[in-house]
């Protein structure tokens, strides 16, 4: 009868980047039912080789059959139960107990729940597991190589990888293990494939190949090994072998000591599939991997909850607010201090001739200004407030009355176009603001303005005209959407929204597939049977809640709390907020997906936060930008739906209205568009 290979490999070549090759036309049988060593030198390639027999990696050419097939076909089977892989690395979830480690990988293998509770009881001595509700970040190095293998062994697999399973174990339970191993390959007719550099341990193994330079130098049994060469030390056996290929050929060699093996036969008869998961299964225990992960984590409660509470209350604390606590000098040469402003000027109207007398009028404009807003300070003369001001630099200006300021207010109710130019200039408070600071020196002006008009307004009413007469001949009416006189906090408030929920979880998305990947779990689960757009469709439906989360936080807050005004509809206020939240999600994911490591990942969403912010129209309005700009800032996915919550919530537009429909469709655009890439991205690096 031909022996059956549970695994083959035929001329394999496999190499990272161009010049280095790792496995160099390899040939390997492993027989059916055995348990085969490979050996090595570190850095020879065998992590190499059984990452491609487990489909996690592909060969540059040549062929694999591992049970019958090559990974990733149907009859094959592999990636899924038949296969149990523990990799080098430890590949566990520190987050997890070893209860939830071993349902973990009991479920995504397809097993009961009582099912794997049985082989806990069978493995919990074998490999003298730790308590079962210690967390795997609790656990020792040796407890976590312990569990690890555990999972391993836990369905009861037909093909065995391990990884140098035995590292850091002491010599008795080592000698349980191995004879464990023998037992399962004897009685259930598995084959275990190990790798380990405890040469001397691996005498206990049926089949040993010895792998150098790309090669194997050797595949037979130890004892017709230990025989050729006349020792009874592997060790020596393997120097003896790799100073012979220094000095011969390669293929003298492999003619030498390869035993028949039954040559190319992919033929091998499964046995019937002891566990069948589907994706239902898995899907439901990797959203209960992901939860878990969330709930563990210190850092999870921070940025579901904390984070977006904290950034909304800031924003509302911070921005649009009124200025407070600004000086103003006042030099008043009309009046000089007004006797400490209580005395306001006079205002006296005469009916017989319809005319009106001022006097001292600049009090009566001085009283005006606001001490909340503007505190004043009086200086005898110009030059003096001047100087104060330079020295000090501790009010935003000076306002100055000239001294007939009142007669030439009167003249300009009475008597305007004969008016002499001193008499103009006269009438006029001039006020010069000495402020760089933009926002205050507009607040200022605008303030001043409002409390002259006021002013003006009352004044002309005393003299018995019509208060339109103090009007400039510019009227800005109401206007047709929103208030009259909105603060910029109101009008940055929705755009600051949409991009704190984009950029919250595009922080915790950026990483997740990379901590998958640097935990080893990764590839551990995808040897599984788990395929990528499971773990990436579940790691979306968890982050979900985080972020309905979030966006509740930060619309409760801004809404109920913070008295925000909406003149439409709040569902399309959530709905756009919760799109942008999973665009921002799938975002983090592309970055994840698209970075090599945590550092990168940060960089590129710390990178990309400015810039977005900047374009958005969130600082300033885009259509200040320049062209290209402009038209650059409309394809992100924050400018237009920015725009489309503040039609919602200044004009109350609806929803078929296209300045709304519009940020829906492009948000969806980038979500579709994004989740697209991070698949390709992912079935490419395999
Ligand atoms: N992703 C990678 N990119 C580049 N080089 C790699 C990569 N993975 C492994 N190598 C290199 O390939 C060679 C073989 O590595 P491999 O891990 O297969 O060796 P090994 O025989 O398992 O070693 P050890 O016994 O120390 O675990 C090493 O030189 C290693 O540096």
């Amino acid at each position: 009868m031909t022996m059956q290979n549970a695994v083959m490999v035929r001329n394999a070549k496999k190499g990272y980047g161009a010049g280095v090759t790792i496995l160099n036309d390899l040939n390997v049988n492993v027989p059916r039912g055995c348990i085969y060593s490979l050996l090595g030198a570190s850095g020879c390639g065998k992590t190499t080789l059984l990452s491609c027999v487990v489909g996690v990696r592909k060969l540059d050419s040549g062929d694999i059959w591992v049970l019958g097939g090559k990974p990733g076909t149907k009859e094959c089977g592999i990636p899924g139960p038949r296969i149990g892989y523990m990799p080098q690395d430890v590949s566990l979830i520190d987050e997890f107990s070893l209860f939830d480690a071993l349902h973990f990988f009991g479920r995504i293998s397809g097993m009961e729940k009582y099912e794997i509770e049985e082989r806990y009881m069978e493995l919990k001595d074998l490999l003298q597991l730790p308590p079962r509700n210690r967390l795997v970040k609790n656990m020792s190095g040796g407890q976590q190589r312990r569990v690890s293998f555990a999972a391993a062994l836990l369905q009861r697999p037909e093909l065995l990888i391990l990884d140098e399973p035995t590292v850091g174990l002491d010599p008795v339970l080592r000698d349980n293990i191995w004879n464990h191993l023998a037992k399962i390959t004897k009685e259930e007719g598995v084959t275990v494939i190990i790798t380990t550099h405890y040469i001397e341990e691996a005498k206990q193994s049926d089949r040993i190949g010895l792998l150098r330079n790309g090669q194997l130098l050797a595949e037979s049994s130890p004892n017709e090994l230990l025989s050729r060469f006349q020792t009874d030390s592997l060790e020596e056996a393997f120097l003896t072998l790799s100073q012979q290929q220094q000095e011969q050929s390669r293929q003298e060699n492999i003619n030498s000591i390869s035993s028949p093996s039954g040559g190319i036969n992919p033929s091998y008869n499964s046995q019937s599939r002891k566990y069948q998961s589907n994706w239902k299964i898995r899907s439901m225990a990797l959203l209960y991997k992901n939860l878990l992960q969330f709930i563990r984590h210190p850092g999870g409660f921070l940025f579901s909850i904390v984070l977006p509470f904290l950034q909304v209350s800031l924003f509302f604390n911070t921005i649009g607010l009124e200025p407070k606590d600004l000086k103003l000098y006042i030099v008043n040469d009309e009046a000089g201090k007004c006797h400490g402003q209580k005395y306001l000027g006079n205002v006296t109207y005469y009916e017989e001739d319809r005319t009106c007398k001022f006097i001292d009028l600049s009090c009566r404009f001085i009283a005006g200004i606001d001490e909340n807003v503007l505190e004043k300070k009086f200086y005898d003369n110009y030059e003096q407030a001047k100087n104060r001001l330079n020295d000090k630099r501790d009010a935003i200006g000076i306002m100055h009355f000239k001294k007939n300021f009142s007669l030439g207010m009167q003249e300009k109710i009475e008597n305007m176009v004969r008016m002499s130019d001193n008499l103009i200039s006269a009438a006029a408070i001039y006020v010069t603001l000495h402020t760089p600071d933009r926002e205050i020196a507009l607040f200022a002006t605008q303030k001043l303005y409002k409390m002259f008009n006021n002013d003006f307004e009352k004044i002309v009413e005393e003299c018995g005209l019509n208060k339109k007469y103090a009007h400039l001949p510019i009227k800005f009416e109401k206007p047709i959407y929103g208030k009259e006189d909105q603060n910029y906090g109101e009008y940055v408030i929705p755009v600051f929204l949409l991009t704190l929920l984009f950029f919250l979880p595009t922080s915790v998305s950026s990483s997740t597939i990379i901590t998958d990947r640097d935990s080893g779990i990764w590839n551990r689960i995808l040897v599984q049977g788990v395929t990528t757009a499971e773990i990436l469709l579940t790691h979306l439906m968890s982050q979900f809640i985080i972020i309905m989360i979030q966006v509740s936080v930060a619309l409760i807050l801004s809404f109920g709390h913070y008295d925000l005004d909406c003149e439409g509809s709040m569902l399309g206020i959530f709905a756009i907020s919760t799109l942008l939240a999973l665009c921002g999600m799938v975002y983090g994911f592309f970055i994840s997906v698209s970075c090599s490591s945590h550092v990168v990942a940060n960089y590129a969403a710390l990178g990309s936060f400015y810039p977005l912010v900047l374009l958005c129209g969130l600082i300033w309005p885009i259509e200040g930008m320049p062209k290209a700009l402009k038209w650059l800032s409309l394809t992100l996915p924050i400018t237009i739906p920015g725009n489309t919550l503040r039609e919602i919530m200044h004009k109350g537009t609806d929803f078929d209205n296209p300045d709304v429909y519009l940020g829906f469709l492009v948000i969806s655009a980038w979500i579709f568009g994004l989740l697209f890439i991070c698949l390709f991205q992912l079935k490419r690096s395999g």
